[in-house]
């Protein structure tokens, strides 16, 4: 891992070199690195930036070998990295992480430097940056051997119900836009004006990557292309899916994987709420008290969002859950503290539902595995994703719904929707539409499937 250009190899005969530039949070990190796995797999090098912090979160959990790509960790001003607070905010938005986010817009100038080595020695530098991290990008814009790319981590539902709601809903060919779930509450206040610093270099890309799939939400891939403008739009994913193919796992299993083995098929619901997330107590309770009554095998991930540095050495904190809980659950279900094995967990035969906030890649792996979800947003593009599974999908059903973002789920309201999901006939019509789905998903990522031609185009696009 280098701090500057040591890490440039020669590129005497390289045409073209690849620069990432992810957002700093995990969602997104994971995201380019699976992309930067494929695009190295197709020998063009790729160069991935980030601060010191960040380069080393997204490798550590990172289940796959990323020894072929270059990381450069930067170092950016020192930024105070506070644990979530849950009691103290507006929204489930994670404020905390703000700091950090700021702080990373400190690498336009290493980035930019990298650049310019970058332009100097290859014939073509793509620059594939979030789209949470446009300003970064910037300089790439005024560089005459360098494409900018924008990548996008969210679903092609979500920014095409966006677009549609500015464009005051027109009427787009026979593409059907539900009910839309409020705006209110998805994004802080304190985070708007980064968002439209990033939003305003959007413009300048050459193109728009989604890590979607066109059998998931095609329509809406297709609503975007016809309002970008002639700008080439791919949905090559899910990426995650497209890189499990190179099976080369660094080996790990979580001591959760073996109760997993021994569980009956489709028995297990997964409860999880990804990495920037914190529930309050007694939020905390009533799952608990929630998944004890449902009687239903589980395995519960508990534990704080993500801080805006994962390696700060003050301890995260250790929630309480009702007395006697853990034991009378024994054998029944299993609460996991430390960083779990999602991807594995949902892969996982013994695993028949998952209760999500609906973040982007949690949808894309249940989606992936044929795994219906019982739907509870919290906050950004989480709201629509619950929409797009449970409206548009129809692989899912709403335990907390947004329009009651402010209140707290009941343990009844949790046990219901976990037996309603894996216990009735409705749930079990909802498993089969999501194998269907996962069919279509598994299709479209095999030679001649839809978004292994569009990774295809990608790659022929950059290279040609
Ligand atoms: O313990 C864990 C927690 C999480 N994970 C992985 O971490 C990733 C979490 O990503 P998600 O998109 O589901 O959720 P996050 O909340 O972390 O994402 C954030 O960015 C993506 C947006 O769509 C979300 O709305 C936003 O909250 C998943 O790939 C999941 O498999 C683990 O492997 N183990
Ligand atoms: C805190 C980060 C972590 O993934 C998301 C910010 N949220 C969002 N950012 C940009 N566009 C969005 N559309 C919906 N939500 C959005």
């Amino acid at each position: 891992m280098a701090l500057n250009d040591q890490n440039i190899p020669h590129q005497d005969e390289t045409k073209v070199v690849v620069l990432m530039i992810p957002f700093p949070a995990q969602a997104h990190l994971n995201q380019l690195l699976h992309l930067s796995r494929l695009i190295v797999a197709q020998n063009i090098p790729v160069h991935y930036v980030g601060t010191v912090t960040h380069i080393r979160q997204a490798t550590l959990r990172h289940q796959n070998s990323t020894s072929n790509i270059h990381f450069h960790a930067f170092q950016v001003p020192p930024f105070v990295s506070p644990p979530p607070n849950p009691n103290d905010q507006e929204t489930d938005f994670p404020s905390h992480l703000i700091p950090s986010f700021e702080a990373s817009t400190h690498l336009r100038e290493p980035v930019g430097k990298l650049l310019q080595s970058l332009s100097s020695q290859a014939k073509r530098v793509i620059v594939i940056h979030d789209s949470l991290m446009a300003s970064v990008a910037q300089d790439a814009i005024n560089m005459p051997n360098v494409e900018n790319y924008t990548f996008h981590i969210f679903s092609a539902f979500n920014n095409a119900v966006y677009l549609w709601q500015e464009k005051g809903r027109p009427r787009v060919g026979d593409i059907h836009f539900p009910e839309i779930p409020s705006d209110e509450g998805c994004i802080a206040t304190q985070f708007m004006g980064f968002l439209s610093a990033q939003y305003e270099f959007l413009n300048f890309s050459h193109g728009d990557i989604y890590n979607t799939s066109r059998a998931i939400d095609g329509p809406y891939v297709e609503f975007l292309e016809r309002l970008s403008g002639g700008k080439k739009v791919w949905a090559p994913g899910p990426l995650h899916l497209l890189d499990a193919e190179k099976n080369d796992s660094t080996g790990f299993r979580h001591p959760c994987m073996e109760w997993l083995d021994k569980q009956e098929p489709n028995s297990v619901i997964y409860v999880s709420f990804g990495t920037t997330t914190t529930l309050k107590e007694e939020q905390i309770k009533q799952i608990a008290t929630g998944l004890e009554q449902s009687k239903q095998k589980f395995i519960w991930v508990l534990r704080d969002a993500d801080k805006g540095n994962i390696f700060d050495e003050k301890e995260a904190k250790r929630h309480d859950l009702p007395n006697g809980f853990e034991e009378r659950v024994k054998g029944m279900g299993v609460v996991v503290r430390d960083w779990a094995p999602q991807w594995e967990i949902l892969r996982h035969p013994s695993t028949g539902g998952f209760m999500s906030h609906c973040g982007w890649n949690s949808c894309l792996e249940s989606l992936s595995m044929g795994v219906p979800m019982a739907t509870w947003p919290m906050h950004s593009d989480q709201p629509r994703n619950a929409t797009l599974i449970t409206e548009v999908l129809k692989v899912g059903l709403v335990v907390k719904d947004w329009s009651q973002r402010n209140a707290l789920v009941s343990a009844s309201d949790i046990e219901n929707g976990v037996r309603r999901l894996m216990q009735t006939k409705e749930g079990e019509e909802m498993r089969e539409r999501a194998m269907e789905l996962k069919n279509g998903i598994r299709r479209s990522m095999e030679e001649g499937g839809v978004s292994r031609m569009e990774m295809e185009s990608f790659i022929s696009h950059i290279t040609q």
